[in-house]
């Protein structure tokens, strides 16, 4: 029999954003999370776990015995929040790394849709799924937005899976009813919608709260919808203002040369022939939408986004891999935008949030360095971006991404390898971070992300629950 989850005590240090600029870095402190998951509180000004559990547990009515207390090692361990990876497609991870020089359109017909179609096969899902969520969880990806397929039945499967591991997660149904290959599309704008009224019908009587996963519409992008496809998905989401909408945009010339032609305005009723224009002709471009890319985006359409509530998914490692363009988040941001980041696996090659920021952080520099100085995002930045910025991407904002009371424990403990006085590992050899003690924590930060990975993350919790755990 599953053992009842328990109220739990963390103690140490605890880093979180506080704004898109400011870390916050809170030492000597504990956190209590109620057995349903819940922050119920944050205490700082403890000098040892026991001093704070003397200290609490009678406050918040807790019994000793009911609490499982978890305390951080050393000066080089802490507490972070969980990443948020805006944009990723499950189906596509066996691909990463496999994109050789293409670029979008070619590489969705090449690699994509071949593999995409192939997981109508259920073993084949199952063991491509199994094996995605517990890589993305083991890097401290504790949501996740998700691309299926076309498949209902895989794509139910993999709400499964996500329920049954722990991660909190969007799953969409691909849409798509045209410009692919036969073998892999919608039969009819009605057979898309039957199939996606499936799927949201399935993940919501799985996690009938959606205390964890969630179902969220999945136009693939313009170039593979219909009108009727798109209109049809636009009632839906008037229809459901509950459900989040997941898309791409402007992620490459061709791409929207393609839109372009497919949709002028007078087949949409649109203002203008933009990109963003289309989905919002079709009632796409709402506050629940996810939009990834937007590399390529105009002044007009950043702010016709703003307007709208639209978010971006900034995913740099793909737009570098399949060199679709450098996005520039600082200016979106600046035009109201709100940004998270994606991995966008496979168009992008990691699995790793923290590798995204990294990404982020370079690439905004190759922004800079084509005239805008200000394009730089910075350490802090970058890590909002992957937490409370992805979190408001994500629809979850004020729910997770943060450690204050009423958020929900989405953590990870990162250990950074620490040196002793002659240089040798003291503990914890694996990984690419070495902590030689004279560091402040602003710098043991930025180490982390230009250097850590995955060896770092040695536990990961959602909702309170560990979900992962690094051997040895
Ligand atoms: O990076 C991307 N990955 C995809 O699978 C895709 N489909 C449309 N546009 C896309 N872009």
């Amino acid at each position: 029999m599953a053992t009842p989850p328990k109220n739990k005590l963390f103690f140490g240090s605890f880093v979180h954003s506080k704004t898109l600029a400011e870390l916050e870095y809170l030492h000597s402190t504990a956190i209590a999370v109620d057995a349903t998951g819940k922050i119920v509180a944050v205490e700082p000004g403890h000098a040892t776990a026991a001093a704070a559990a003397e200290a609490l547990l009678p406050k918040l009515g807790w019994a000793a015995g009911d609490v499982d207390t978890v305390a951080t090692k050393s000066d080089s361990h802490f507490f972070f929040p969980g990443f948020i990876d805006t944009h990723l497609h499950a189906s596509q991870y066996p691909n990463v790394g496999i994109f050789g020089n293409s670029t979008l359109l070619d590489w969705l017909n090449t690699y994509t849709f071949p593999l995409e179609a192939s997981l109508a096969d259920p073993a084949k899902a199952r063991k491509v799924y199994t094996r995605v969520i517990r890589k993305t969880l083991a890097h401290g990806t504790t949501t996740a937005a998700y691309y299926a397929t076309v498949d209902v039945s895989s794509t139910n499967l993999l709400a499964d899976l996500c329920l049954a591991a722990g991660q909190r997660a969007l799953v969409g149904r691909v849409c798509m009813d045209q410009l692919s290959p036969a073998y892999y599309r919608d039969e009819s704008p009605a057979a898309a919608l039957a199939s996606t009224l499936a799927s949201i019908a399935h993940i919501e009587s799985i996690d009938p709260s959606a205390s964890l996963v969630r179902p969220v519409l999945t136009p693939r992008f313009a170039p593979s919808c219909s009108a009727p496809l798109l209109k049809g998905l636009g009632a839906l989401a008037a229809d459901r203002p509950d459900l989040p909408i997941q898309t791409h945009i402007s992620e490459n010339k061709n791409e929207i040369a393609l839109v372009k032609e497919l949709f002028p305005p007078s087949s949409t009723g649109a203002p203008d022939d933009s990109y963003s224009s289309v989905y919002d002709a079709f009632g796409l471009l709402t506050e629940r939408t996810i939009l990834a890319h937007g590399v390529h985006l105009s002044e007009v359409e950043a702010e016709l986004i703003a307007k709208r509530g639209a978010k971006v998914s900034h995913c740099p490692c793909s737009n570098s891999a399949i060199t679709s363009g450098a996005a520039r988040v600082r200016w979106l941001i600046e035009k109201g935008v709100t940004c998270g980041l994606g991995t966008d696996m496979s168009g992008g090659y990691s699995p790793s949030v923290l590798e995204a920021a990294r990404h982020a952080a370079l690439v905004s520099r190759h922004v800079a360095m084509g005239g805008d100085d200000k394009a730089k995002l910075t350490v802090e930045e970058v890590l909002y971006l992957a937490t409370r910025g992805g979190a408001d991407v994500v629809g979850l904002g004020g729910r997770v991404g943060a450690f204050e009371v009423g958020m929900e424990w989405d953590a990870q403990l990162v250990g950074l390898g620490t040196v002793d006085a002659e240089g040798g590992a003291v503990e914890e050899e694996d990984g690419n971070v070495d902590v030689f003690g004279w560091e402040t924590w602003e710098e043991r930060i930025a180490k982390w992300v230009y250097n850590g990975d995955d060896r770092n993350t040695r536990k990961v919790w959602v909702k309170g629950r560990l979900v992962h755990e690094r051997k040895g």
